[in-house]
């Protein structure tokens, strides 16, 4: 394990683990330690397992410098699978073994045992949920109901229409789309069609829920948005709809790390479970919530499979949705999943430069890429193709980058020195810079340096060091805080009051929240951020820097987040090759749900 180890591909923590297990089981082969190291790292690079036929091409490295996997002593692949077969205390071979041991090596895929059974049960679970026997609805008020909701030029069978109707007729939904596809407008269809269906009974129990808070925050947010436009007796019943957390939807309990108050043996008393952003949903939470509800509820899955997944292990909604995604017109076949996934592709919000750059990065062709973004069919999308590392003496070229970052910061800080925290706040919206990693040479600490840089050449009296809580700061929220309803991702701005004092103003619902800034706990400030924790944000403005190709996060997906965050206009920073290199690797994360599900 040295090699591996000194090679980047394998921690300390995944060697440290890999020998505890093995002396367990009194294996000492090293081929067998090698293969349980890796069993215990995948999870921790998002993988469900490590597939062994392949992980010695594969494999990713953590070191700043390209190592040549080749020169590592892989183990030839027959001789390290027999190995395994032959640990009887450690390693349960194939599906069907009984036993309960700490891995399971299922044809050339070794799992640790937990995640083998969490895959294996969602796997089950979803299956259920997508035979089981459809609704009775009232067909004539749902053929109603569909038609009334309609958009003024909408065709009777658009895919938002099909959406609904499934959620409708169904046990198990999933709705796929890309950013302003109109999965939230679909949500808020789905709950009214549900209210009119149950109108002369008793109101369907129906939980919204999102990964992160902030996500749920902004499901709410547009819900209640959409509800008095729509032609339904349901509106007073849409504006009454509160969104939640998973985790506190689940019962999390504080006092346990993966144990909830619901589960299969105390179900969720809703009658339809809703969640959204669901690409941020890992492998064990989404085990979690499928055990949780009732198994005559409905479940609706909504998100867009082509983003980041979860940081933990999986990548479910892109398994879920499968090979649906792909021929997204094709009418239903007998398969019930297939019946149950309905892809919405046409997107009604963005510039169409940005949507077809969009489409080109999750086609996977570089070539297309590159030509959108050379010449993109409006002025919506620039690209400078520039190495995208921050400096102290920022390129020229990126006269684009800092104009906008000025112009943003400008507005801004007018606004907040003039007490006007809305206006402050719609400021900030209009603008951000994001990066792939927080640090190093293309993080967005650095590039928060160079940003304040600008600000403090161009702005009469701007000063980031005239104190912590200077006015115009611009801030993130870096955990949750529940007691606020403050949630890690949330930004604010730092607003000129009285007497000089100052206040922290967030938005929520549209209102701006202003809070002393010494109740706040976990705050940055946020000229520049991740694209991880932009995931589920647009800003009329976004700048995407790209990292070099030796970066490990430089991805399709991470790529296609990063864009699709900009809702009127896009700047892309860097070189072709890291273009090339984010849109040829996908994240393949190693998963066996979706061929579960689909095979
Ligand atoms: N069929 C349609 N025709 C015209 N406009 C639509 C249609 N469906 C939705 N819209 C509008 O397009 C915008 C995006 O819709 P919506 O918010 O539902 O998309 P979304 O997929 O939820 O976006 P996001 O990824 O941001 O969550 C909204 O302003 C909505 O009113």
């Amino acid at each position: 394990m040295r090699a591996f180890n000194e090679a980047g591909v394998l921690a300390a923590a995944d060697v440290h683990v890999a020998r505890r297990l093995a002396a367990l089981a009194a294996a000492d082969d090293p081929d067998v330690l090698l293969a349980v190291a890796l069993a215990v790292r995948a999870p921790r690079l998002g993988h469900v397992f490590v597939d062994l036929a392949t992980i010695a091409r594969r494999a990713t490295t953590e070191g700043e410098e390209a190592v040549d996997l080749s020169a590592l002593p892989w183990p030839a692949v027959p001789a390290w699978l027999d190995a395994l077969g032959a640990c009887p205390a450690l390693v349960a071979v194939g599906e069907d073994a009984g036993e309960r041991l700490p891995l399971r090596l299922v044809g050339t895929h070794l799992y640790l045992d937990r995640y083998w059974r969490e895959e294996q049960r969602i796997a089950a679970d979803l299956r259920g949920f997508a035979a089981r026997e459809p609704e009775l609805v009232n067909a004539a008020l749902l053929d109603d109901g569909l038609d009334r909701l309609r958009w003024p030029d909408e065709p009777a069978d658009s895919a938002q229409v099909r959406a609904a109707r499934t959620a409708v007729h169904r046990r198990f939904t999933v709705v796929a789309g890309g950013p302003g596809t109109g999965k939230t407008t679909t949500v808020a269809r789905i709950v009214a069609l549900l209210h009119e269906q149950a109108a002369d009974g008793r109101p369907p129990l129906i939980a919204l829920a999102a990964p992160t808070g902030k996500a749920a925050a902004r499901l709410e947010e547009s819900l209640h948005e959409q509800a008095p436009d729509l032609d339904t007796e349901a509106r007073d019943a849409l504006l009454a709809t509160c969104a939640t957390t998973l985790h506190r939807l689940l019962g999390w309990r504080p006092d346990s790390h993966s144990r909830f108050r619901h589960h299969r043996g105390n179900r969720l008393p809703h009658d339809v479970v809703i969640v959204d952003e669901t690409s941020m949903v890992s492998l064990s939470l989404m085990g979690r919530l499928v055990e949780a509800v009732r198994p005559d509820a409905r479940l609706i899955l909504v998100g867009d499979p082509d983003q980041l997944t979860s940081v933990e292990a999986g990548a479910v909604l892109g398994d879920v949705v499968g090979p649906a995604a792909e021929d997204p017109g094709a009418p239903p076949v007998d398969g019930a999943l297939r019946d149950a996934v309905v892809v919405l592709d046409t997107t009604h919000r963005f510039g169409g430069a940005i949507a077809d750059l969009a489409a080109a990065i999750r086609s996977g062709d570089p070539d297309a890429v590159l030509a959108r973004l050379a010449e993109p069919a409006d002025p919506s999308v620039r690209w400078i193709p520039l190495d995208a590392q921050a400096g102290p003496d920022p390129d020229p070229l990126l006269a684009p980058v800092r104009d906008a970052a000025v112009a943003a910061g400008r507005a801004v800080l007018d606004a907040a020195r003039a007490g006007d925290p809305r206006a402050a706040l719609a400021a900030l919206g209009s603008f951000r810079v994001l990066t792939a990693h927080r640090r190093g040479p293309y993080g967005a600490t650095p590039w928060m340096w160079t940003i304040e840089r600008w600000l403090t050449d161009a702005l009469d009296g701007f000063d980031p060091r005239a104190g912590e809580w200077y006015v115009g700061r611009p801030l993130l929220v870096t955990e949750n805080d529940h007691s606020l309803r403050l949630y890690n991702g949330d930004t604010g701005v730092v607003i000129a009051g009285a007497q000089d004092r100052v206040t922290a103003a967030f938005e929520r619902r549209g209102e701006a929240l202003e809070f002393s800034p010494t109740r706040l706990s976990a705050i940055d400030t946020v000229y520049a951020m991740t694209i991880h924790k932009a995931q589920g944000s647009q800003f009329d403005t976004a700048a995407v820097l790209l990292p070099g190709t030796d970066s490990p996060i430089l991805t399709r997906e991470l790529l296609y987040t990063g864009v699709t965050r900009a809702s009127q206009q896009l700047v892309v920073v860097g070189t072709e090759e890291a273009v090339r290199g984010a849109v040829s690797r996908p994240a393949a994360r190693a998963s066996a749900l979706r061929e579960r599900l689909w095979d």
